[in-house]
């Protein structure tokens, strides 16, 4: 609770999919005065995602999947790569990115660890993702994955090195943020460098 903030009106603006909102609210400012603010929300649910990296081989699985958004916002193809995510529709975080790593890698994976939760776009989509990894080894592969066909989805699989996933993030070949912040968490922490202290 924000005793500076009063929630006043919530406009919908759209609820076809997803749900667009006007939000007016009074806020006090640091400097006492208090102001009117109206902002536009998105709410698009919460979210998971997770890095799956094999410990022996140093690799990673990630997906390639079209995304409008991006192909609309100057990506050349529209094909982004990203680590496996979901929203979280049915079941708490840790269920649903379980289940979308089946049916998106095909890998069934049990132990999967949490390492961070952020916000994905806080000025505009009340998003909230829960970050998670996993190591994979080959006998935990029970599906083709690819998505489901039911969603439209259709994903691309590729495995490849940490090294080369690194290299591809700074040759701008990777530019999905969940992805990012997941190879860097994996190169920070899991990539056999000195226990850090965070
Ligand atoms: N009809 C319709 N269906 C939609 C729409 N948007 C999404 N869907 C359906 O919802 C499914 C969402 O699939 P998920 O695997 O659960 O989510 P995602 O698209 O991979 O999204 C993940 O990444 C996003 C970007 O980082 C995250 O924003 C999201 O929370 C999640 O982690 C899509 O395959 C599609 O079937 C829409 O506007 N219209
Ligand atoms: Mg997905």
């Amino acid at each position: 609770m924000n005793k500076r903030v009063k929630i006043l009106k919530t406009e919908i603006l759209s609820d076809a999919y997803y749900t667009l909102k006007k939000v007016s609210f009074s806020y006090r400012r640091s400097d006492g005065k208090v102001e009117m603010v109206s902002r536009e929300v998105f709410e698009r649910g919460n979210g998971a995602a997770l890095l799956l990296y094999h410990e022996v081989k140093n690799t990673v699985i990630l997906t390639k999947q079209f995304r409008v958004p991006a192909y609309l916002n100057g990506h050349e193809s529209g094909f982004l790569i990203e680590v496996c995510a979901g929203m979280i529709d049915e079941g708490n975080p840790e269920e649903t990115i379980k289940r979308e790593a089946m049916e998106e890698t095909g890998y069934q994976v049990s132990n999967v660890r949490k390492v961070f939760e952020a916000y994905s776009s806080p000025g505009a989509v009340t998003e909230k993702m829960h970050f998670f990894v996993a190591s994979y080894e080959e006998h935990m592969k029970m599906e083709d994955g690819g998505g489901k066909d039911d969603e439209q989805e259709d994903i691309e699989l590729l495995e490849v090195s940490i090294d080369e996933a690194m290299g591809m993030v700074y040759a701008g070949e990777i530019q999905d943020v969940k992805t990012i912040l997941l190879l860097q968490h994996y190169a920070l922490k899991l990539a056999g460098s000195p226990s850090p202290k965070w």
